[in-house]
This record gives C-alpha cells, sequence and structure tokens, in this order.
C-alpha cells in the first residue's frame, strides 16, 4: 500500500484520463475501475506539531474501510487533506480516478463532516436542495424525499433545522452526504449523535451502500460499529499507521474457550488459563478435542469459539505500537 505499485497504478488512472491526443478526457467509464482513493505519504504539520506523518491507504469500490485510533491521533486531518480540504505538506490523493487537486473529482463524493452547523433558519428539504446546487448536480425531487426518507426525516421536510434535535441534525447530514448518489462516501463521526435505533439504521444504510459498490471510508470511536461493517481497518496513532488489514488479519486466528476440571498436567499443551476456563488455539477438529479430554478424565463444562474483539486488539496495538513511531 502506497508503494511503487501502488502509485504506479493510482498514476495510470491519471493517465487514462487523457484522450487520445491529449484532449478532453473520453468517459468516465475509464476511471471506473479506478480504487475510490489512493493516498499516498500524506504529511501535515501544524507549526511545531506533526499531525500526519507518511500516512498511505486506498479504499477500493464497494468497500468500507474503517479509520480507528485515539483522540488527536490524525484522523480528521487525514480525511481532510484527502477531500482537498487541507493543503498537505507532503503526498498525493487520487480521488475516483482523478487527482484530489481537480475539482471533478469531488463530484462523486459524500462526505458527513465531524462539525457541521446548518442555517437554522432552513428547513431540511431547503438545506438537501441548497447543497444539491452548491455540488452542482442534479437530483429529482423524489431523490431528495428518499435521501431524507433513508435517514427517517420523511416528514420533517417542512420543518426548519433550528428545532431540529442534534440526532436530528446528524440525520440531516448523513442525507446531504448520500443525496446525489455518491460513488465515494467520507464519514466523519457519523453516529456520535444518534440514539441506538439510528446506530442501528446506519449500519444498515452502510450496509447497502456496499451492495451498490459505494465505497466508504467511516472514521469512529464506535468499534463495535466499526467491527460490524468495515471491511478493512487502518489504525492511525500520533500521526502513523499503527496497523491496517482486514479483520481477519488484525483479529488474528480463532480460539476455543473452555471450562473444565480435572485437567491432567499438559494435556492440554499451550494454552492460557484462568481458574476453570482454558483458552487454546482453535483445533482443526474440535469434537476431537473433547473426545480426548473426556478420554483422559477430563469433565468439559462448556466449550465455545472465541476470537480477541477490535477493541482488545486496537488496545493491544496502540501499547506495544513502538516507542520511535510516538
Ligand atoms: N487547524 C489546526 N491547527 C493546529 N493543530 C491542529 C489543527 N487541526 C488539527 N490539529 C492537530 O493535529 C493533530 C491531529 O488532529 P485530528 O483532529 O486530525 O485528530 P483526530 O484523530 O481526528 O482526533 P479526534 O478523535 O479527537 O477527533 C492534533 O494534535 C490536533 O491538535
Amino acid at each position: 500500500m502506497g508503494g511503487e505499485g501502488a502509485r504506479q497504478r493510482g498514476r495510470r488512472h491519471a493517465q487514462q484520463r487523457r484522450g487520445p491526443r491529449g484532449g478532453p478526457e473520453p468517459a468516465v467509464e475509464a476511471v471506473t475501475d479506478s480504487p475510490a482513493v489512493w493516498a499516498s505519504h500524506l504529511r501535515k504539520r501544524y507549526r511545531k506539531r506533526v499531525a500526519v506523518d507518511g500516512v498511505s491507504f486506498t479504499v477500493a469500490r464497494g468497500e468500507v474501510l474503517g479509520l480507528l485510533g485515539p483522540n488527536g491521533a490524525g484522523k480528521t486531518t487525514v480525511i481532510k487533506m484527502m477531500l482537498g480540504l487541507v493543503r498537505p505538506d507532503a503526498g498525493e490523493v487520487m480521488l475516483l480516478g482523478r487527482p484530489n487537486t481537480d475539482p471533478r473529482s469531488r463530484e462523486r463524493v459524500g462526505y458527513l463532516p465531524e462539525l457541521f452547523r446548518y442555517q437554522p433558519w432552513l428547513t431540511a428539504g431547503e438545506v438537501l436542495a441548497l447543497h444539491v446546487r452548491l455540488a452542482g448536480v442534479a437530483v429529482s425531487d423524489r431523490d431528495r424525499r428518499d435521501a431524507l426518507g433513508l435517514v427517517g426525516l420523511a416528514d420533517r421536510a417542512g420543518d426548519r433545522v433550528g428545532g431540529f434535535s442534534k440526532g436530528m441534525q446528524q440525520r440531516l447530514g448523513l442525507a446531504v452526504a448520500l443525496v446525489a448518489r455518491p460513488e465515494l462516501v467520507v464519514l466523519d463521526e457519523p453516529t456520535s449523535a444518534l440514539d441506538p435505533l439510528g446506530r442501528a439504521d446506519v449500519r444498515d444504510l452502510l450496509l447497502s451502500l456496499k451492495q451498490r459498490r459505494v465505497a466508504v471510508l467511516l472514521n469512529s470511536h464506535l468499534i463495535g460499529e466499526v467491527e460490524r461493517v468495515c471491511d478493512r481497518v487502518l489504525i492511525l496513532d500520533r500521526g502513523r499507521v499503527a496497523a491496517s488489514g482486514t479483520l481477519a488479519e488484525l483479529l488474528g486466528r480463532r480460539q476455543l474457550r473452555l471450562r473444565l476440571d480435572n485437567v491432567p498436567d499438559g494435556l492440554l499443551g499451550p494454552c492460557e488459563r484462568n481458574g476453570d476456563r482454558y483458552t487454546v488455539a482453535m483445533p482443526d477438529d474440535v469434537p476431537a478435542l473433547v473426545a480426548d479430554l473426556v478420554k483422559h478424565g477430563v469433565r468439559v463444562h462448556a466449550v465455545e469459539p472465541a476470537r480477541a474483539t477490535l477493541e482488545e486488539r486496537l488496545l493491544d496495538i496502540l501499547r506495544t505500537h513502538p516507542e520511535e513511531h510516538r
């Protein structure tokens, strides 16, 4: 990721945009096979503080990438550099096959910022209409109504935003991000103000975007949420990538937890023990292991598959992230 191969791929997509004689680009199809995001070696310093230091990543079409990390890790700065809202000191970004310095790269991008405030005197419907106009895209009245319906605000289109609760404003922000049928959706803490039902709705929404091959970059402190919907995770710590990979790669091998009595010394091999609870690497044949234990006189009370949660893994990574990265 971010290596020479990826760089060439990113650039190749950029070259595909030129017509045979270097004229206007031929067709949108030429860039639809490019990753939704290709970001390479992003760096940003605020005075003496390095906020982001050499961060590279990609988001494939139809992929949900989760961005995790402690407060101040650089997540929002990465998002803002990616979208051209903050100028990086170094690094390159391609959005949907175009360099992010080209305003057209953002035409098919939906964005819900972490901190947002809509004009309180406008109605929800007017906020959507305003953003559609600013984006310069054609969106039918029906699509606008659908976007409000998608976030549970169908019956509030005519109400002023000033009277909306925080959660309702966040729902409206999601509708703004989704209304123009984007190919890439960037959500910075989209559920921080939502009730549990609202969070579940957003999870369903993300899964439906994924089915439509929309790419999603999700920045969230709600690790359970990230674990449920993300295909891959990028963990930032103090401006650097502390770890990245699919959930399976990050969470490692599955384990088996057992509650046992009467275990002869050494019978189980390498394991973690806490009283009568034992954790071993997942064996190929669980029934054979249980039969063997019983044959040796062990009393088996419980057997359940287990895997470290993303939260445990995240804490582990942040605690052991090498000092030179800090
Ligand atoms: N406009 C700015 N001026 C000066 N420093 C900034 C600015 N924006 C961000 N920073 C600094 O950059 C670092 C990264 O901030 P950033 O907002 O990207 O972190 P984050 O991971 O999104 O944090 P959080 O989870 O708290 O939202 C912090 O040390 C922050 O103080």
